[in-house]
Protein backbone atom coordinates (compact mmCIF):
# COMPACT_ATOMS: atom_id res chain seq x y z
CA UNK A 1 0.00 0.00 0.00
CA UNK A 2 1.15 3.53 -0.99
CA UNK A 3 2.59 4.87 1.71
CA UNK A 4 4.83 8.07 2.98
CA UNK A 5 6.03 8.31 6.69
CA UNK A 6 8.38 11.28 8.12
CA UNK A 7 9.49 13.65 10.84
CA UNK A 8 9.94 17.55 10.24
CA UNK A 9 12.87 19.05 11.03
CA UNK A 10 13.93 19.47 14.78
CA UNK A 11 10.84 17.72 15.91
CA UNK A 12 10.35 14.99 18.32
CA UNK A 13 6.90 13.52 15.93
CA UNK A 14 6.59 10.85 13.93
CA UNK A 15 3.88 10.93 11.19
CA UNK A 16 2.19 9.02 8.42
CA UNK A 17 0.04 8.90 5.30
CA UNK A 18 -1.54 5.74 4.13
CA UNK A 19 -3.34 5.11 1.08
CA UNK A 20 -5.42 2.35 1.16
CA UNK A 21 -5.58 1.45 -2.85
CA UNK A 22 -2.42 0.91 -4.41
CA UNK A 23 -4.06 4.09 -7.52
CA UNK A 24 -1.31 6.46 -8.56
CA UNK A 25 -2.53 9.55 -8.16
CA UNK A 26 -1.25 12.78 -9.71
CA UNK A 27 -1.56 16.42 -8.20
CA UNK A 28 -2.01 19.03 -11.31
CA UNK A 29 -2.96 22.17 -9.62
CA UNK A 30 -1.74 21.05 -5.97
CA UNK A 31 -5.35 22.05 -4.57
CA UNK A 32 -5.32 18.35 -3.47
CA UNK A 33 -4.77 16.93 -0.03
CA UNK A 34 -1.80 14.37 1.02
CA UNK A 35 1.87 13.78 0.37
CA UNK A 36 3.02 15.20 -2.67
CA UNK A 37 6.44 13.45 -3.89
CA UNK A 38 7.33 15.68 -7.47
CA UNK A 39 9.96 14.93 -9.79
CA UNK A 40 12.81 17.41 -10.41
CA UNK A 41 11.40 17.93 -14.17
CA UNK A 42 8.21 19.92 -14.34
CA UNK A 43 6.80 18.08 -16.88
CA UNK A 44 6.81 14.74 -15.05
CA UNK A 45 3.82 13.55 -12.68
CA UNK A 46 3.75 14.67 -9.07
CA UNK A 47 2.66 11.73 -7.28
CA UNK A 48 -0.07 12.23 -4.67
CA UNK A 49 -0.59 9.76 -1.47
CA UNK A 50 -3.88 10.47 -0.61
CA UNK A 51 -4.52 10.55 2.87
CA UNK A 52 -6.93 7.69 3.99
CA UNK A 53 -5.15 7.45 7.19
CA UNK A 54 -3.00 9.44 9.20
CA UNK A 55 -1.01 8.34 12.25
CA UNK A 56 0.98 10.29 14.58
CA UNK A 57 3.36 9.56 17.42
CA UNK A 58 5.54 10.81 19.82
CA UNK A 59 9.22 9.72 18.74
CA UNK A 60 11.90 10.59 20.68
CA UNK A 61 14.96 10.90 18.10
CA UNK A 62 18.18 8.83 19.17
CA UNK A 63 20.72 11.05 17.92
CA UNK A 64 23.37 8.90 16.28
CA UNK A 65 27.28 9.54 16.01
CA UNK A 66 28.31 10.04 12.47
CA UNK A 67 30.39 6.23 11.57
CA UNK A 68 33.91 7.48 12.00
CA UNK A 69 35.07 5.23 8.72
CA UNK A 70 33.37 5.18 5.87
CA UNK A 71 34.43 3.83 2.64
CA UNK A 72 33.66 6.49 0.04
CA UNK A 73 32.75 4.93 -3.50
CA UNK A 74 35.59 6.25 -6.44
CA UNK A 75 33.84 4.72 -9.22
CA UNK A 76 32.74 7.02 -12.02
CA UNK A 77 34.94 9.83 -10.82
CA UNK A 78 36.34 10.55 -14.41
CA UNK A 79 33.12 10.81 -16.10
CA UNK A 80 31.91 13.16 -13.05
CA UNK A 81 34.92 15.39 -13.00
CA UNK A 82 34.75 15.54 -17.25
CA UNK A 83 31.01 16.79 -16.62
CA UNK A 84 31.93 19.53 -14.09
CA UNK A 85 35.08 20.65 -16.62
CA UNK A 86 32.06 20.66 -19.49
CA UNK A 87 29.65 22.89 -17.06
CA UNK A 88 32.61 25.46 -16.33
CA UNK A 89 33.46 26.17 -20.02
CA UNK A 90 29.87 26.46 -20.80
CA UNK A 91 29.80 29.24 -18.08
CA UNK A 92 32.92 31.03 -19.48
CA UNK A 93 30.59 30.73 -22.62
CA UNK A 94 28.60 33.71 -21.07
CA UNK A 95 24.78 32.15 -21.09
CA UNK A 96 25.13 30.39 -17.94
CA UNK A 97 25.95 32.30 -14.84
CA UNK A 98 25.82 28.57 -12.17
CA UNK A 99 24.76 25.09 -13.13
CA UNK A 100 24.23 22.19 -10.52
CA UNK A 101 25.87 19.10 -11.93
CA UNK A 102 24.75 15.56 -9.69
CA UNK A 103 25.69 11.67 -10.32
CA UNK A 104 24.03 8.52 -8.69
CA UNK A 105 26.22 5.56 -6.60
CA UNK A 106 25.30 2.38 -6.37
CA UNK A 107 25.47 0.61 -3.02
CA UNK A 108 24.38 -3.02 -1.90
CA UNK A 109 22.00 -3.20 0.56
CA UNK A 110 22.43 -4.75 3.86
CA UNK A 111 20.01 -3.26 6.00
CA UNK A 112 15.55 -3.03 5.70
CA UNK A 113 14.44 0.55 4.36
CA UNK A 114 13.26 0.88 7.97
CA UNK A 115 16.12 0.60 9.68
CA UNK A 116 17.93 2.77 7.21
CA UNK A 117 15.14 5.19 7.86
CA UNK A 118 15.48 5.23 11.91
CA UNK A 119 19.22 5.79 11.31
CA UNK A 120 19.20 8.69 9.06
CA UNK A 121 16.70 10.33 11.59
CA UNK A 122 19.38 9.93 14.34
CA UNK A 123 22.11 11.29 12.24
CA UNK A 124 20.27 14.23 10.84
CA UNK A 125 18.25 15.62 13.82
CA UNK A 126 17.86 19.28 11.76
CA UNK A 127 16.60 17.74 8.50
CA UNK A 128 13.35 16.33 7.17
CA UNK A 129 13.36 12.72 7.01
CA UNK A 130 11.34 9.93 5.09
CA UNK A 131 10.67 6.99 3.84
CA UNK A 132 8.20 7.02 0.57
CA UNK A 133 6.79 3.84 -0.77
CA UNK A 134 4.31 3.38 -3.63
CA UNK A 135 4.18 0.43 -5.74
CA UNK A 136 3.88 1.42 -9.13
CA UNK A 137 6.69 3.77 -8.02
CA UNK A 138 9.07 2.79 -5.91
CA UNK A 139 10.68 3.18 -2.74
CA UNK A 140 12.78 6.47 -1.59
CA UNK A 141 14.51 7.41 1.92
CA UNK A 142 16.27 10.95 2.43
CA UNK A 143 16.92 13.39 5.42
CA UNK A 144 17.00 17.03 3.61
CA UNK A 145 18.02 20.31 4.85
CA UNK A 146 16.43 22.23 2.19
CA UNK A 147 12.58 23.58 2.76
CA UNK A 148 11.20 24.62 -0.63
CA UNK A 149 8.29 25.89 -0.03
CA UNK A 150 5.68 26.32 3.63
CA UNK A 151 2.66 27.96 2.67
CA UNK A 152 0.09 28.78 6.38
CA UNK A 153 -2.75 31.28 4.95
CA UNK A 154 -1.05 33.72 3.07
CA UNK A 155 2.17 33.31 5.12
CA UNK A 156 5.16 31.62 2.95
CA UNK A 157 8.30 31.02 4.06
CA UNK A 158 11.59 29.52 1.99
CA UNK A 159 15.48 29.28 1.95
CA UNK A 160 18.28 30.06 -0.66
CA UNK A 161 20.40 27.48 0.65
CA UNK A 162 23.85 26.95 -1.20
CA UNK A 163 27.18 26.33 -0.57
CA UNK A 164 28.96 23.41 1.28
CA UNK A 165 32.04 22.33 3.43
CA UNK A 166 32.46 19.59 5.71
CA UNK A 167 31.69 19.40 9.36
CA UNK A 168 34.42 18.99 11.62
CA UNK A 169 33.69 19.13 15.21
CA UNK A 170 34.82 22.27 17.64
CA UNK A 171 35.38 24.02 14.46
CA UNK A 172 33.54 27.17 12.16
CA UNK A 173 32.90 26.90 8.47
CA UNK A 174 35.54 29.31 6.71
CA UNK A 175 33.78 30.11 3.57
CA UNK A 176 35.20 31.50 0.34
CA UNK A 177 34.44 34.31 -1.92
CA UNK A 178 33.68 31.15 -4.38
CA UNK A 179 30.77 29.96 -1.34
CA UNK A 180 29.40 33.27 -0.38
CA UNK A 181 28.90 34.45 -4.04
CA UNK A 182 27.26 31.24 -4.89
CA UNK A 183 24.62 31.33 -2.18
CA UNK A 184 24.29 35.16 -2.87
CA UNK A 185 23.42 34.38 -6.54
CA UNK A 186 20.33 31.92 -5.65
CA UNK A 187 19.24 34.66 -2.50
CA UNK A 188 18.81 37.06 -5.53
CA UNK A 189 17.30 35.06 -7.75
CA UNK A 190 14.64 33.66 -5.06
CA UNK A 191 13.85 37.35 -4.84
CA UNK A 192 13.34 37.99 -7.96
CA UNK A 193 11.19 34.73 -8.85
CA UNK A 194 9.03 35.63 -6.12
CA UNK A 195 9.11 39.55 -6.54
CA UNK A 196 5.22 39.15 -8.97
CA UNK A 197 3.35 36.91 -6.02
CA UNK A 198 4.22 38.72 -2.85
CA UNK A 199 3.29 41.76 -0.99
CA UNK A 200 6.44 41.70 0.35
CA UNK A 201 9.54 39.78 0.57
CA UNK A 202 12.01 39.83 3.98
CA UNK A 203 15.75 37.80 2.50
CA UNK A 204 17.90 37.42 6.02
CA UNK A 205 21.81 37.41 5.79
CA UNK A 206 23.33 34.30 5.47
CA UNK A 207 23.91 31.95 8.39
CA UNK A 208 25.86 28.41 8.65
CA UNK A 209 23.65 25.59 9.07
CA UNK A 210 25.14 21.89 10.07
CA UNK A 211 23.23 19.23 8.08
CA UNK A 212 24.69 15.79 9.35
CA UNK A 213 28.41 15.53 8.29
CA UNK A 214 28.39 19.36 6.39
CA UNK A 215 27.89 22.79 6.59
CA UNK A 216 25.67 25.17 4.52
CA UNK A 217 24.84 28.56 4.01
CA UNK A 218 21.48 29.44 4.49
CA UNK A 219 19.36 32.70 3.99
CA UNK A 220 15.47 32.21 5.49
CA UNK A 221 13.19 33.91 3.16
CA UNK A 222 9.74 35.03 4.52
CA UNK A 223 6.89 37.06 3.14
CA UNK A 224 3.12 37.81 2.41
CA UNK A 225 1.67 36.24 -0.81
CA UNK A 226 -0.78 38.68 -3.25
CA UNK A 227 -4.94 37.56 -2.28
CA UNK A 228 -5.19 35.85 -5.33
CA UNK A 229 -1.77 34.04 -5.40
CA UNK A 230 -2.12 30.57 -4.53
CA UNK A 231 0.47 27.66 -3.22
CA UNK A 232 0.70 26.61 -6.89
CA UNK A 233 1.99 29.81 -8.64
CA UNK A 234 4.91 29.84 -5.44
CA UNK A 235 5.91 26.74 -6.04
CA UNK A 236 5.76 27.23 -9.85
CA UNK A 237 8.01 30.09 -9.09
CA UNK A 238 10.60 28.83 -7.14
CA UNK A 239 11.02 25.19 -8.87
CA UNK A 240 13.57 24.00 -9.81
CA UNK A 241 15.61 26.74 -7.40
CA UNK A 242 19.52 27.63 -8.44
CA UNK A 243 19.88 25.69 -5.37
CA UNK A 244 19.53 22.39 -7.39
CA UNK A 245 19.20 23.30 -11.31
CA UNK A 246 21.02 26.86 -11.92
CA UNK A 247 21.09 30.59 -13.09
CA UNK A 248 19.08 31.03 -15.39
CA UNK A 249 16.72 28.20 -15.04
CA UNK A 250 15.97 27.04 -18.47
CA UNK A 251 19.52 27.44 -19.85
CA UNK A 252 20.68 25.17 -16.74
CA UNK A 253 18.39 23.00 -16.96
CA UNK A 254 19.02 22.34 -20.59
CA UNK A 255 22.17 21.42 -19.94
CA UNK A 256 21.62 19.18 -17.18
CA UNK A 257 19.12 17.58 -19.52
CA UNK A 258 21.44 17.09 -22.49
CA UNK A 259 25.12 16.44 -20.02
CA UNK A 260 24.12 14.57 -17.14
CA UNK A 261 24.53 11.11 -17.43
CA UNK A 262 21.31 9.82 -16.56
CA UNK A 263 18.02 10.57 -15.47
CA UNK A 264 16.89 12.42 -11.89
CA UNK A 265 13.80 11.35 -11.74
CA UNK A 266 12.80 12.31 -7.71
CA UNK A 267 15.89 13.69 -7.04
CA UNK A 268 16.20 17.33 -6.40
CA UNK A 269 12.09 17.45 -6.97
CA UNK A 270 10.26 18.55 -3.79
CA UNK A 271 7.92 16.34 -1.28
CA UNK A 272 6.21 16.97 1.74
CA UNK A 273 2.47 17.77 3.21
CA UNK A 274 0.04 19.39 0.67
CA UNK A 275 -2.82 21.33 2.00
CA UNK A 276 -2.11 19.44 5.23
CA UNK A 277 -4.43 19.00 8.61
CA UNK A 278 -7.20 21.32 9.80
CA UNK A 279 -5.53 24.38 8.82
CA UNK A 280 -4.70 23.34 5.28
CA UNK A 281 -0.94 23.58 5.34
CA UNK A 282 1.45 23.43 2.74
CA UNK A 283 5.12 22.23 4.00
CA UNK A 284 7.72 21.18 1.17
CA UNK A 285 11.09 20.08 0.93
CA UNK A 286 13.57 19.79 -1.97
CA UNK A 287 14.37 16.18 -2.10
CA UNK A 288 18.28 16.21 -1.56
CA UNK A 289 20.35 13.85 0.51
CA UNK A 290 18.45 10.62 -0.35
CA UNK A 291 18.24 7.32 -2.14
CA UNK A 292 16.19 5.16 -4.14
CA UNK A 293 16.08 1.71 -2.40
CA UNK A 294 15.90 -1.35 -4.18
CA UNK A 295 15.76 -4.94 -3.12
CA UNK A 296 19.36 -5.48 -3.54
CA UNK A 297 20.99 -2.45 -3.67
CA UNK A 298 20.47 1.85 -3.24
CA UNK A 299 21.09 4.63 -5.48
CA UNK A 300 22.46 7.55 -3.87
CA UNK A 301 22.16 10.85 -5.62
CA UNK A 302 24.64 13.83 -5.08
CA UNK A 303 25.78 16.77 -6.75
CA UNK A 304 26.66 20.53 -6.65
CA UNK A 305 26.66 23.78 -7.70
CA UNK A 306 29.11 24.94 -10.19
CA UNK A 307 30.29 28.73 -11.33
CA UNK A 308 33.05 29.72 -12.21
CA UNK A 309 35.35 29.57 -9.85
CA UNK A 310 34.54 26.20 -9.29
CA UNK A 311 37.62 23.98 -9.02
CA UNK A 312 36.85 20.17 -10.87
CA UNK A 313 38.78 18.12 -7.85
CA UNK A 314 37.12 20.01 -5.39
CA UNK A 315 33.52 19.70 -6.35
CA UNK A 316 34.30 15.92 -6.74
CA UNK A 317 35.28 16.13 -3.46
CA UNK A 318 31.96 17.62 -1.95
CA UNK A 319 29.82 15.28 -4.07
CA UNK A 320 31.92 12.40 -1.98
CA UNK A 321 31.11 14.81 1.44
CA UNK A 322 27.55 14.20 0.34
CA UNK A 323 27.50 10.84 0.09
CA UNK A 324 28.30 10.25 3.78
CA UNK A 325 25.38 11.24 4.93
CA UNK A 326 23.54 8.18 2.69
CA UNK A 327 26.67 5.86 3.25
CA UNK A 328 26.88 6.51 7.14
CA UNK A 329 23.64 4.78 7.25
CA UNK A 330 23.43 2.18 5.02
C1 LIG B 1 22.61 19.35 -5.01
C2 LIG B 1 22.77 19.10 -3.72
O1 LIG B 1 22.79 20.08 -2.76
C3 LIG B 1 22.60 21.44 -3.08
C4 LIG B 1 23.85 22.07 -3.51
C5 LIG B 1 24.71 22.69 -2.62
C6 LIG B 1 26.06 23.21 -3.08
O2 LIG B 1 26.27 23.31 -4.28
O3 LIG B 1 26.91 23.52 -2.25
C7 LIG B 1 24.34 22.85 -1.28
C8 LIG B 1 23.12 22.50 -0.86
C9 LIG B 1 22.06 22.12 -1.81
O4 LIG B 1 21.37 23.27 -2.21
C10 LIG B 1 22.87 17.71 -3.19
O5 LIG B 1 22.92 17.54 -1.97
O6 LIG B 1 22.87 16.75 -3.99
Amino acid sequence: MPFAIYRKPDQQELQAVFQTDKDLLVSKDFDEKGFLFAPFDTEGDAILIRPDEVWKGKYKTEILANTAHINLVEDGKEIHVDLIKKGIQEIKKGRLQKVVLSRKIEVPLTKSPLEIFKALLGTCPHAFGYLFHHPKVGTWCGATPETLVKVKDKELNTMSLAATLPYVAGEVPKWGSKEVDEQQMVSEYIGDKLAHTMEHLEIDDAESVRAGTLWHLRSEVRGTMLPNIKTKEAVRALHPTPAICGIPTAEAKEFIKKNENYKRTFYTGFLGELNFGAKEETSLYVNLRCMELNKYNATIFVGGGITEASDPESEWVETQNKSKTMLNVL
